[in-house]
C-alpha cells in the first residue's frame, strides 16, 4: 500500500495530522523553500509530543551543497530524535562527496535523499546513496510553481526512478504539488508513499492553514492504492 507523507510546520498541526491517521508526519517549513526547516527546538518538541505514535521526518532546510554544512545539518537534526531526516540534492558537480561525508551518519540515521524532478536530477546517483547507507530517496519539485510532479516527469521518467531505487532496496517516494487529483494516475508507480502539503491546505497554498477535509479525502484516495 502507498503511505502518505503529510509535511507540517508545528506542535498543532503534527497533532492534527496525527489525529487524521496519516502515515509519516513530516516536519518542514513551507515559507523557508522547498526543503525549509524547522528550528530544532520546536522539531525536538514535535518528536516528544507524537511520541512514536507515528514515524517522523523532517527535513534540513534548502542548504547550499558544501559538504560539511549538510553534514552539520543532518547531524543536528538527528539529535532531535527524529526518524528520518529528508535532505534535498540541488544541482550541483559534488554529490558524490556529500554521500561520501554522509555514509559515516547513516549507521545511526534514516537518511532521505530528496531528488527534484523539476531540476534534471541525476539519477545514476540513487546506487551511490544505497552505497553509503541511506534508507531511501524521493522525488520533489523545487520550483513549486514549475507545476506538479506529472507535469514536470514523464510517466517513464518517474517509472525510471522507481525502479532504480526498488532494485536497490531503498524507500521511494513521491512529492511535489501533489494533489487529489493526481493520486489515480500516481498509483501506477507504486511508490511507497506520496508526500502532500499545498493540498492539504485551504486553497491549497502550502503556507497556509491545514484543511481536515482535504486531508480525509487524500487519505481515503490513498487507501485505495
Ligand atoms: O514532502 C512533501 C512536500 O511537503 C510536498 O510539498 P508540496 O505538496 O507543497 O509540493
Amino acid at each position: 500500500m502507498t503511505k502518505m507523507l503529510a509535511s507540517v510546520n508545528s506542535v498543532e498541526e503534527a497533532l492534527f495530522v496525527l489525529q487524521e491517521n496519516v502515515d509519516i508526519i513530516d516536519l518542514k517549513q513551507p515559507a523557508l523553500g522547498a526543503l525549509g526547516a524547522l528550528e530544532l527546538a520546536v522539531v525536538r518538541e514535535i518528536v516528544a509530543t507524537i511520541a512514536k505514535r507515528k514515524p517522523v521526518s523532517a527535513t534540513i532546510g534548502d542548504l547550499p551543497m558544501h559538504a560539511r554544512l549538510i553534514f552539520n545539518a543532518v547531524q543536528a537534526m538527528a539529535e532531535t530524535g527524529v526518524d528520518y531526516i529528508k535532505l534535498g540534492f540541488f544541482p550541483a558537480d559534488n554529490w558524490q562527496s556529500i554521500i561520501d561525508q554522509l555514509a559515516t551518519l547513516t549507521e545511526n540515521s534514516a537518511l532521505i535523499a530528496v531528488l527534484f524532478a523539476d531540476q534534471q536530477p541525476d539519477m545514476t546517483i540513487i546506487p551511490a546513496l544505497k552505497q553509503a547507507g541511506f534508507t531511501g530517496v524521493m522525488l520533489d519539485t523545487m520550483n513549486k510553481k514549475s507545476g506538479s510532479l506529472n507535469q514536470v516527469m514523464t510517466a517513464d521518467e518517474i517509472h525510471h526512478f522507481i525502479d532504480q531505487a526498488k532494485q536497490q532496496h531503498l524507500l521511494c517516494g513521491l512529492a511535489g504539488s501533489l494533489s487529489l487529483q493526481s493520486i489515480p494516475d500516481l498509483r501506477q508507480y507504486q511508490a511507497n508513499y506520496l508526500g502532500f502539503r499545498g493540498a492539504l491546505c485551504n486553497q491549497h497554498i502550502r503556507t497556509g492553514q491545514l484543511n481536515q477535509y482535504a486531508i480525509k479525502q487524500i487519505k481515503l484516495a490513498l487507501n485505495r492504492c
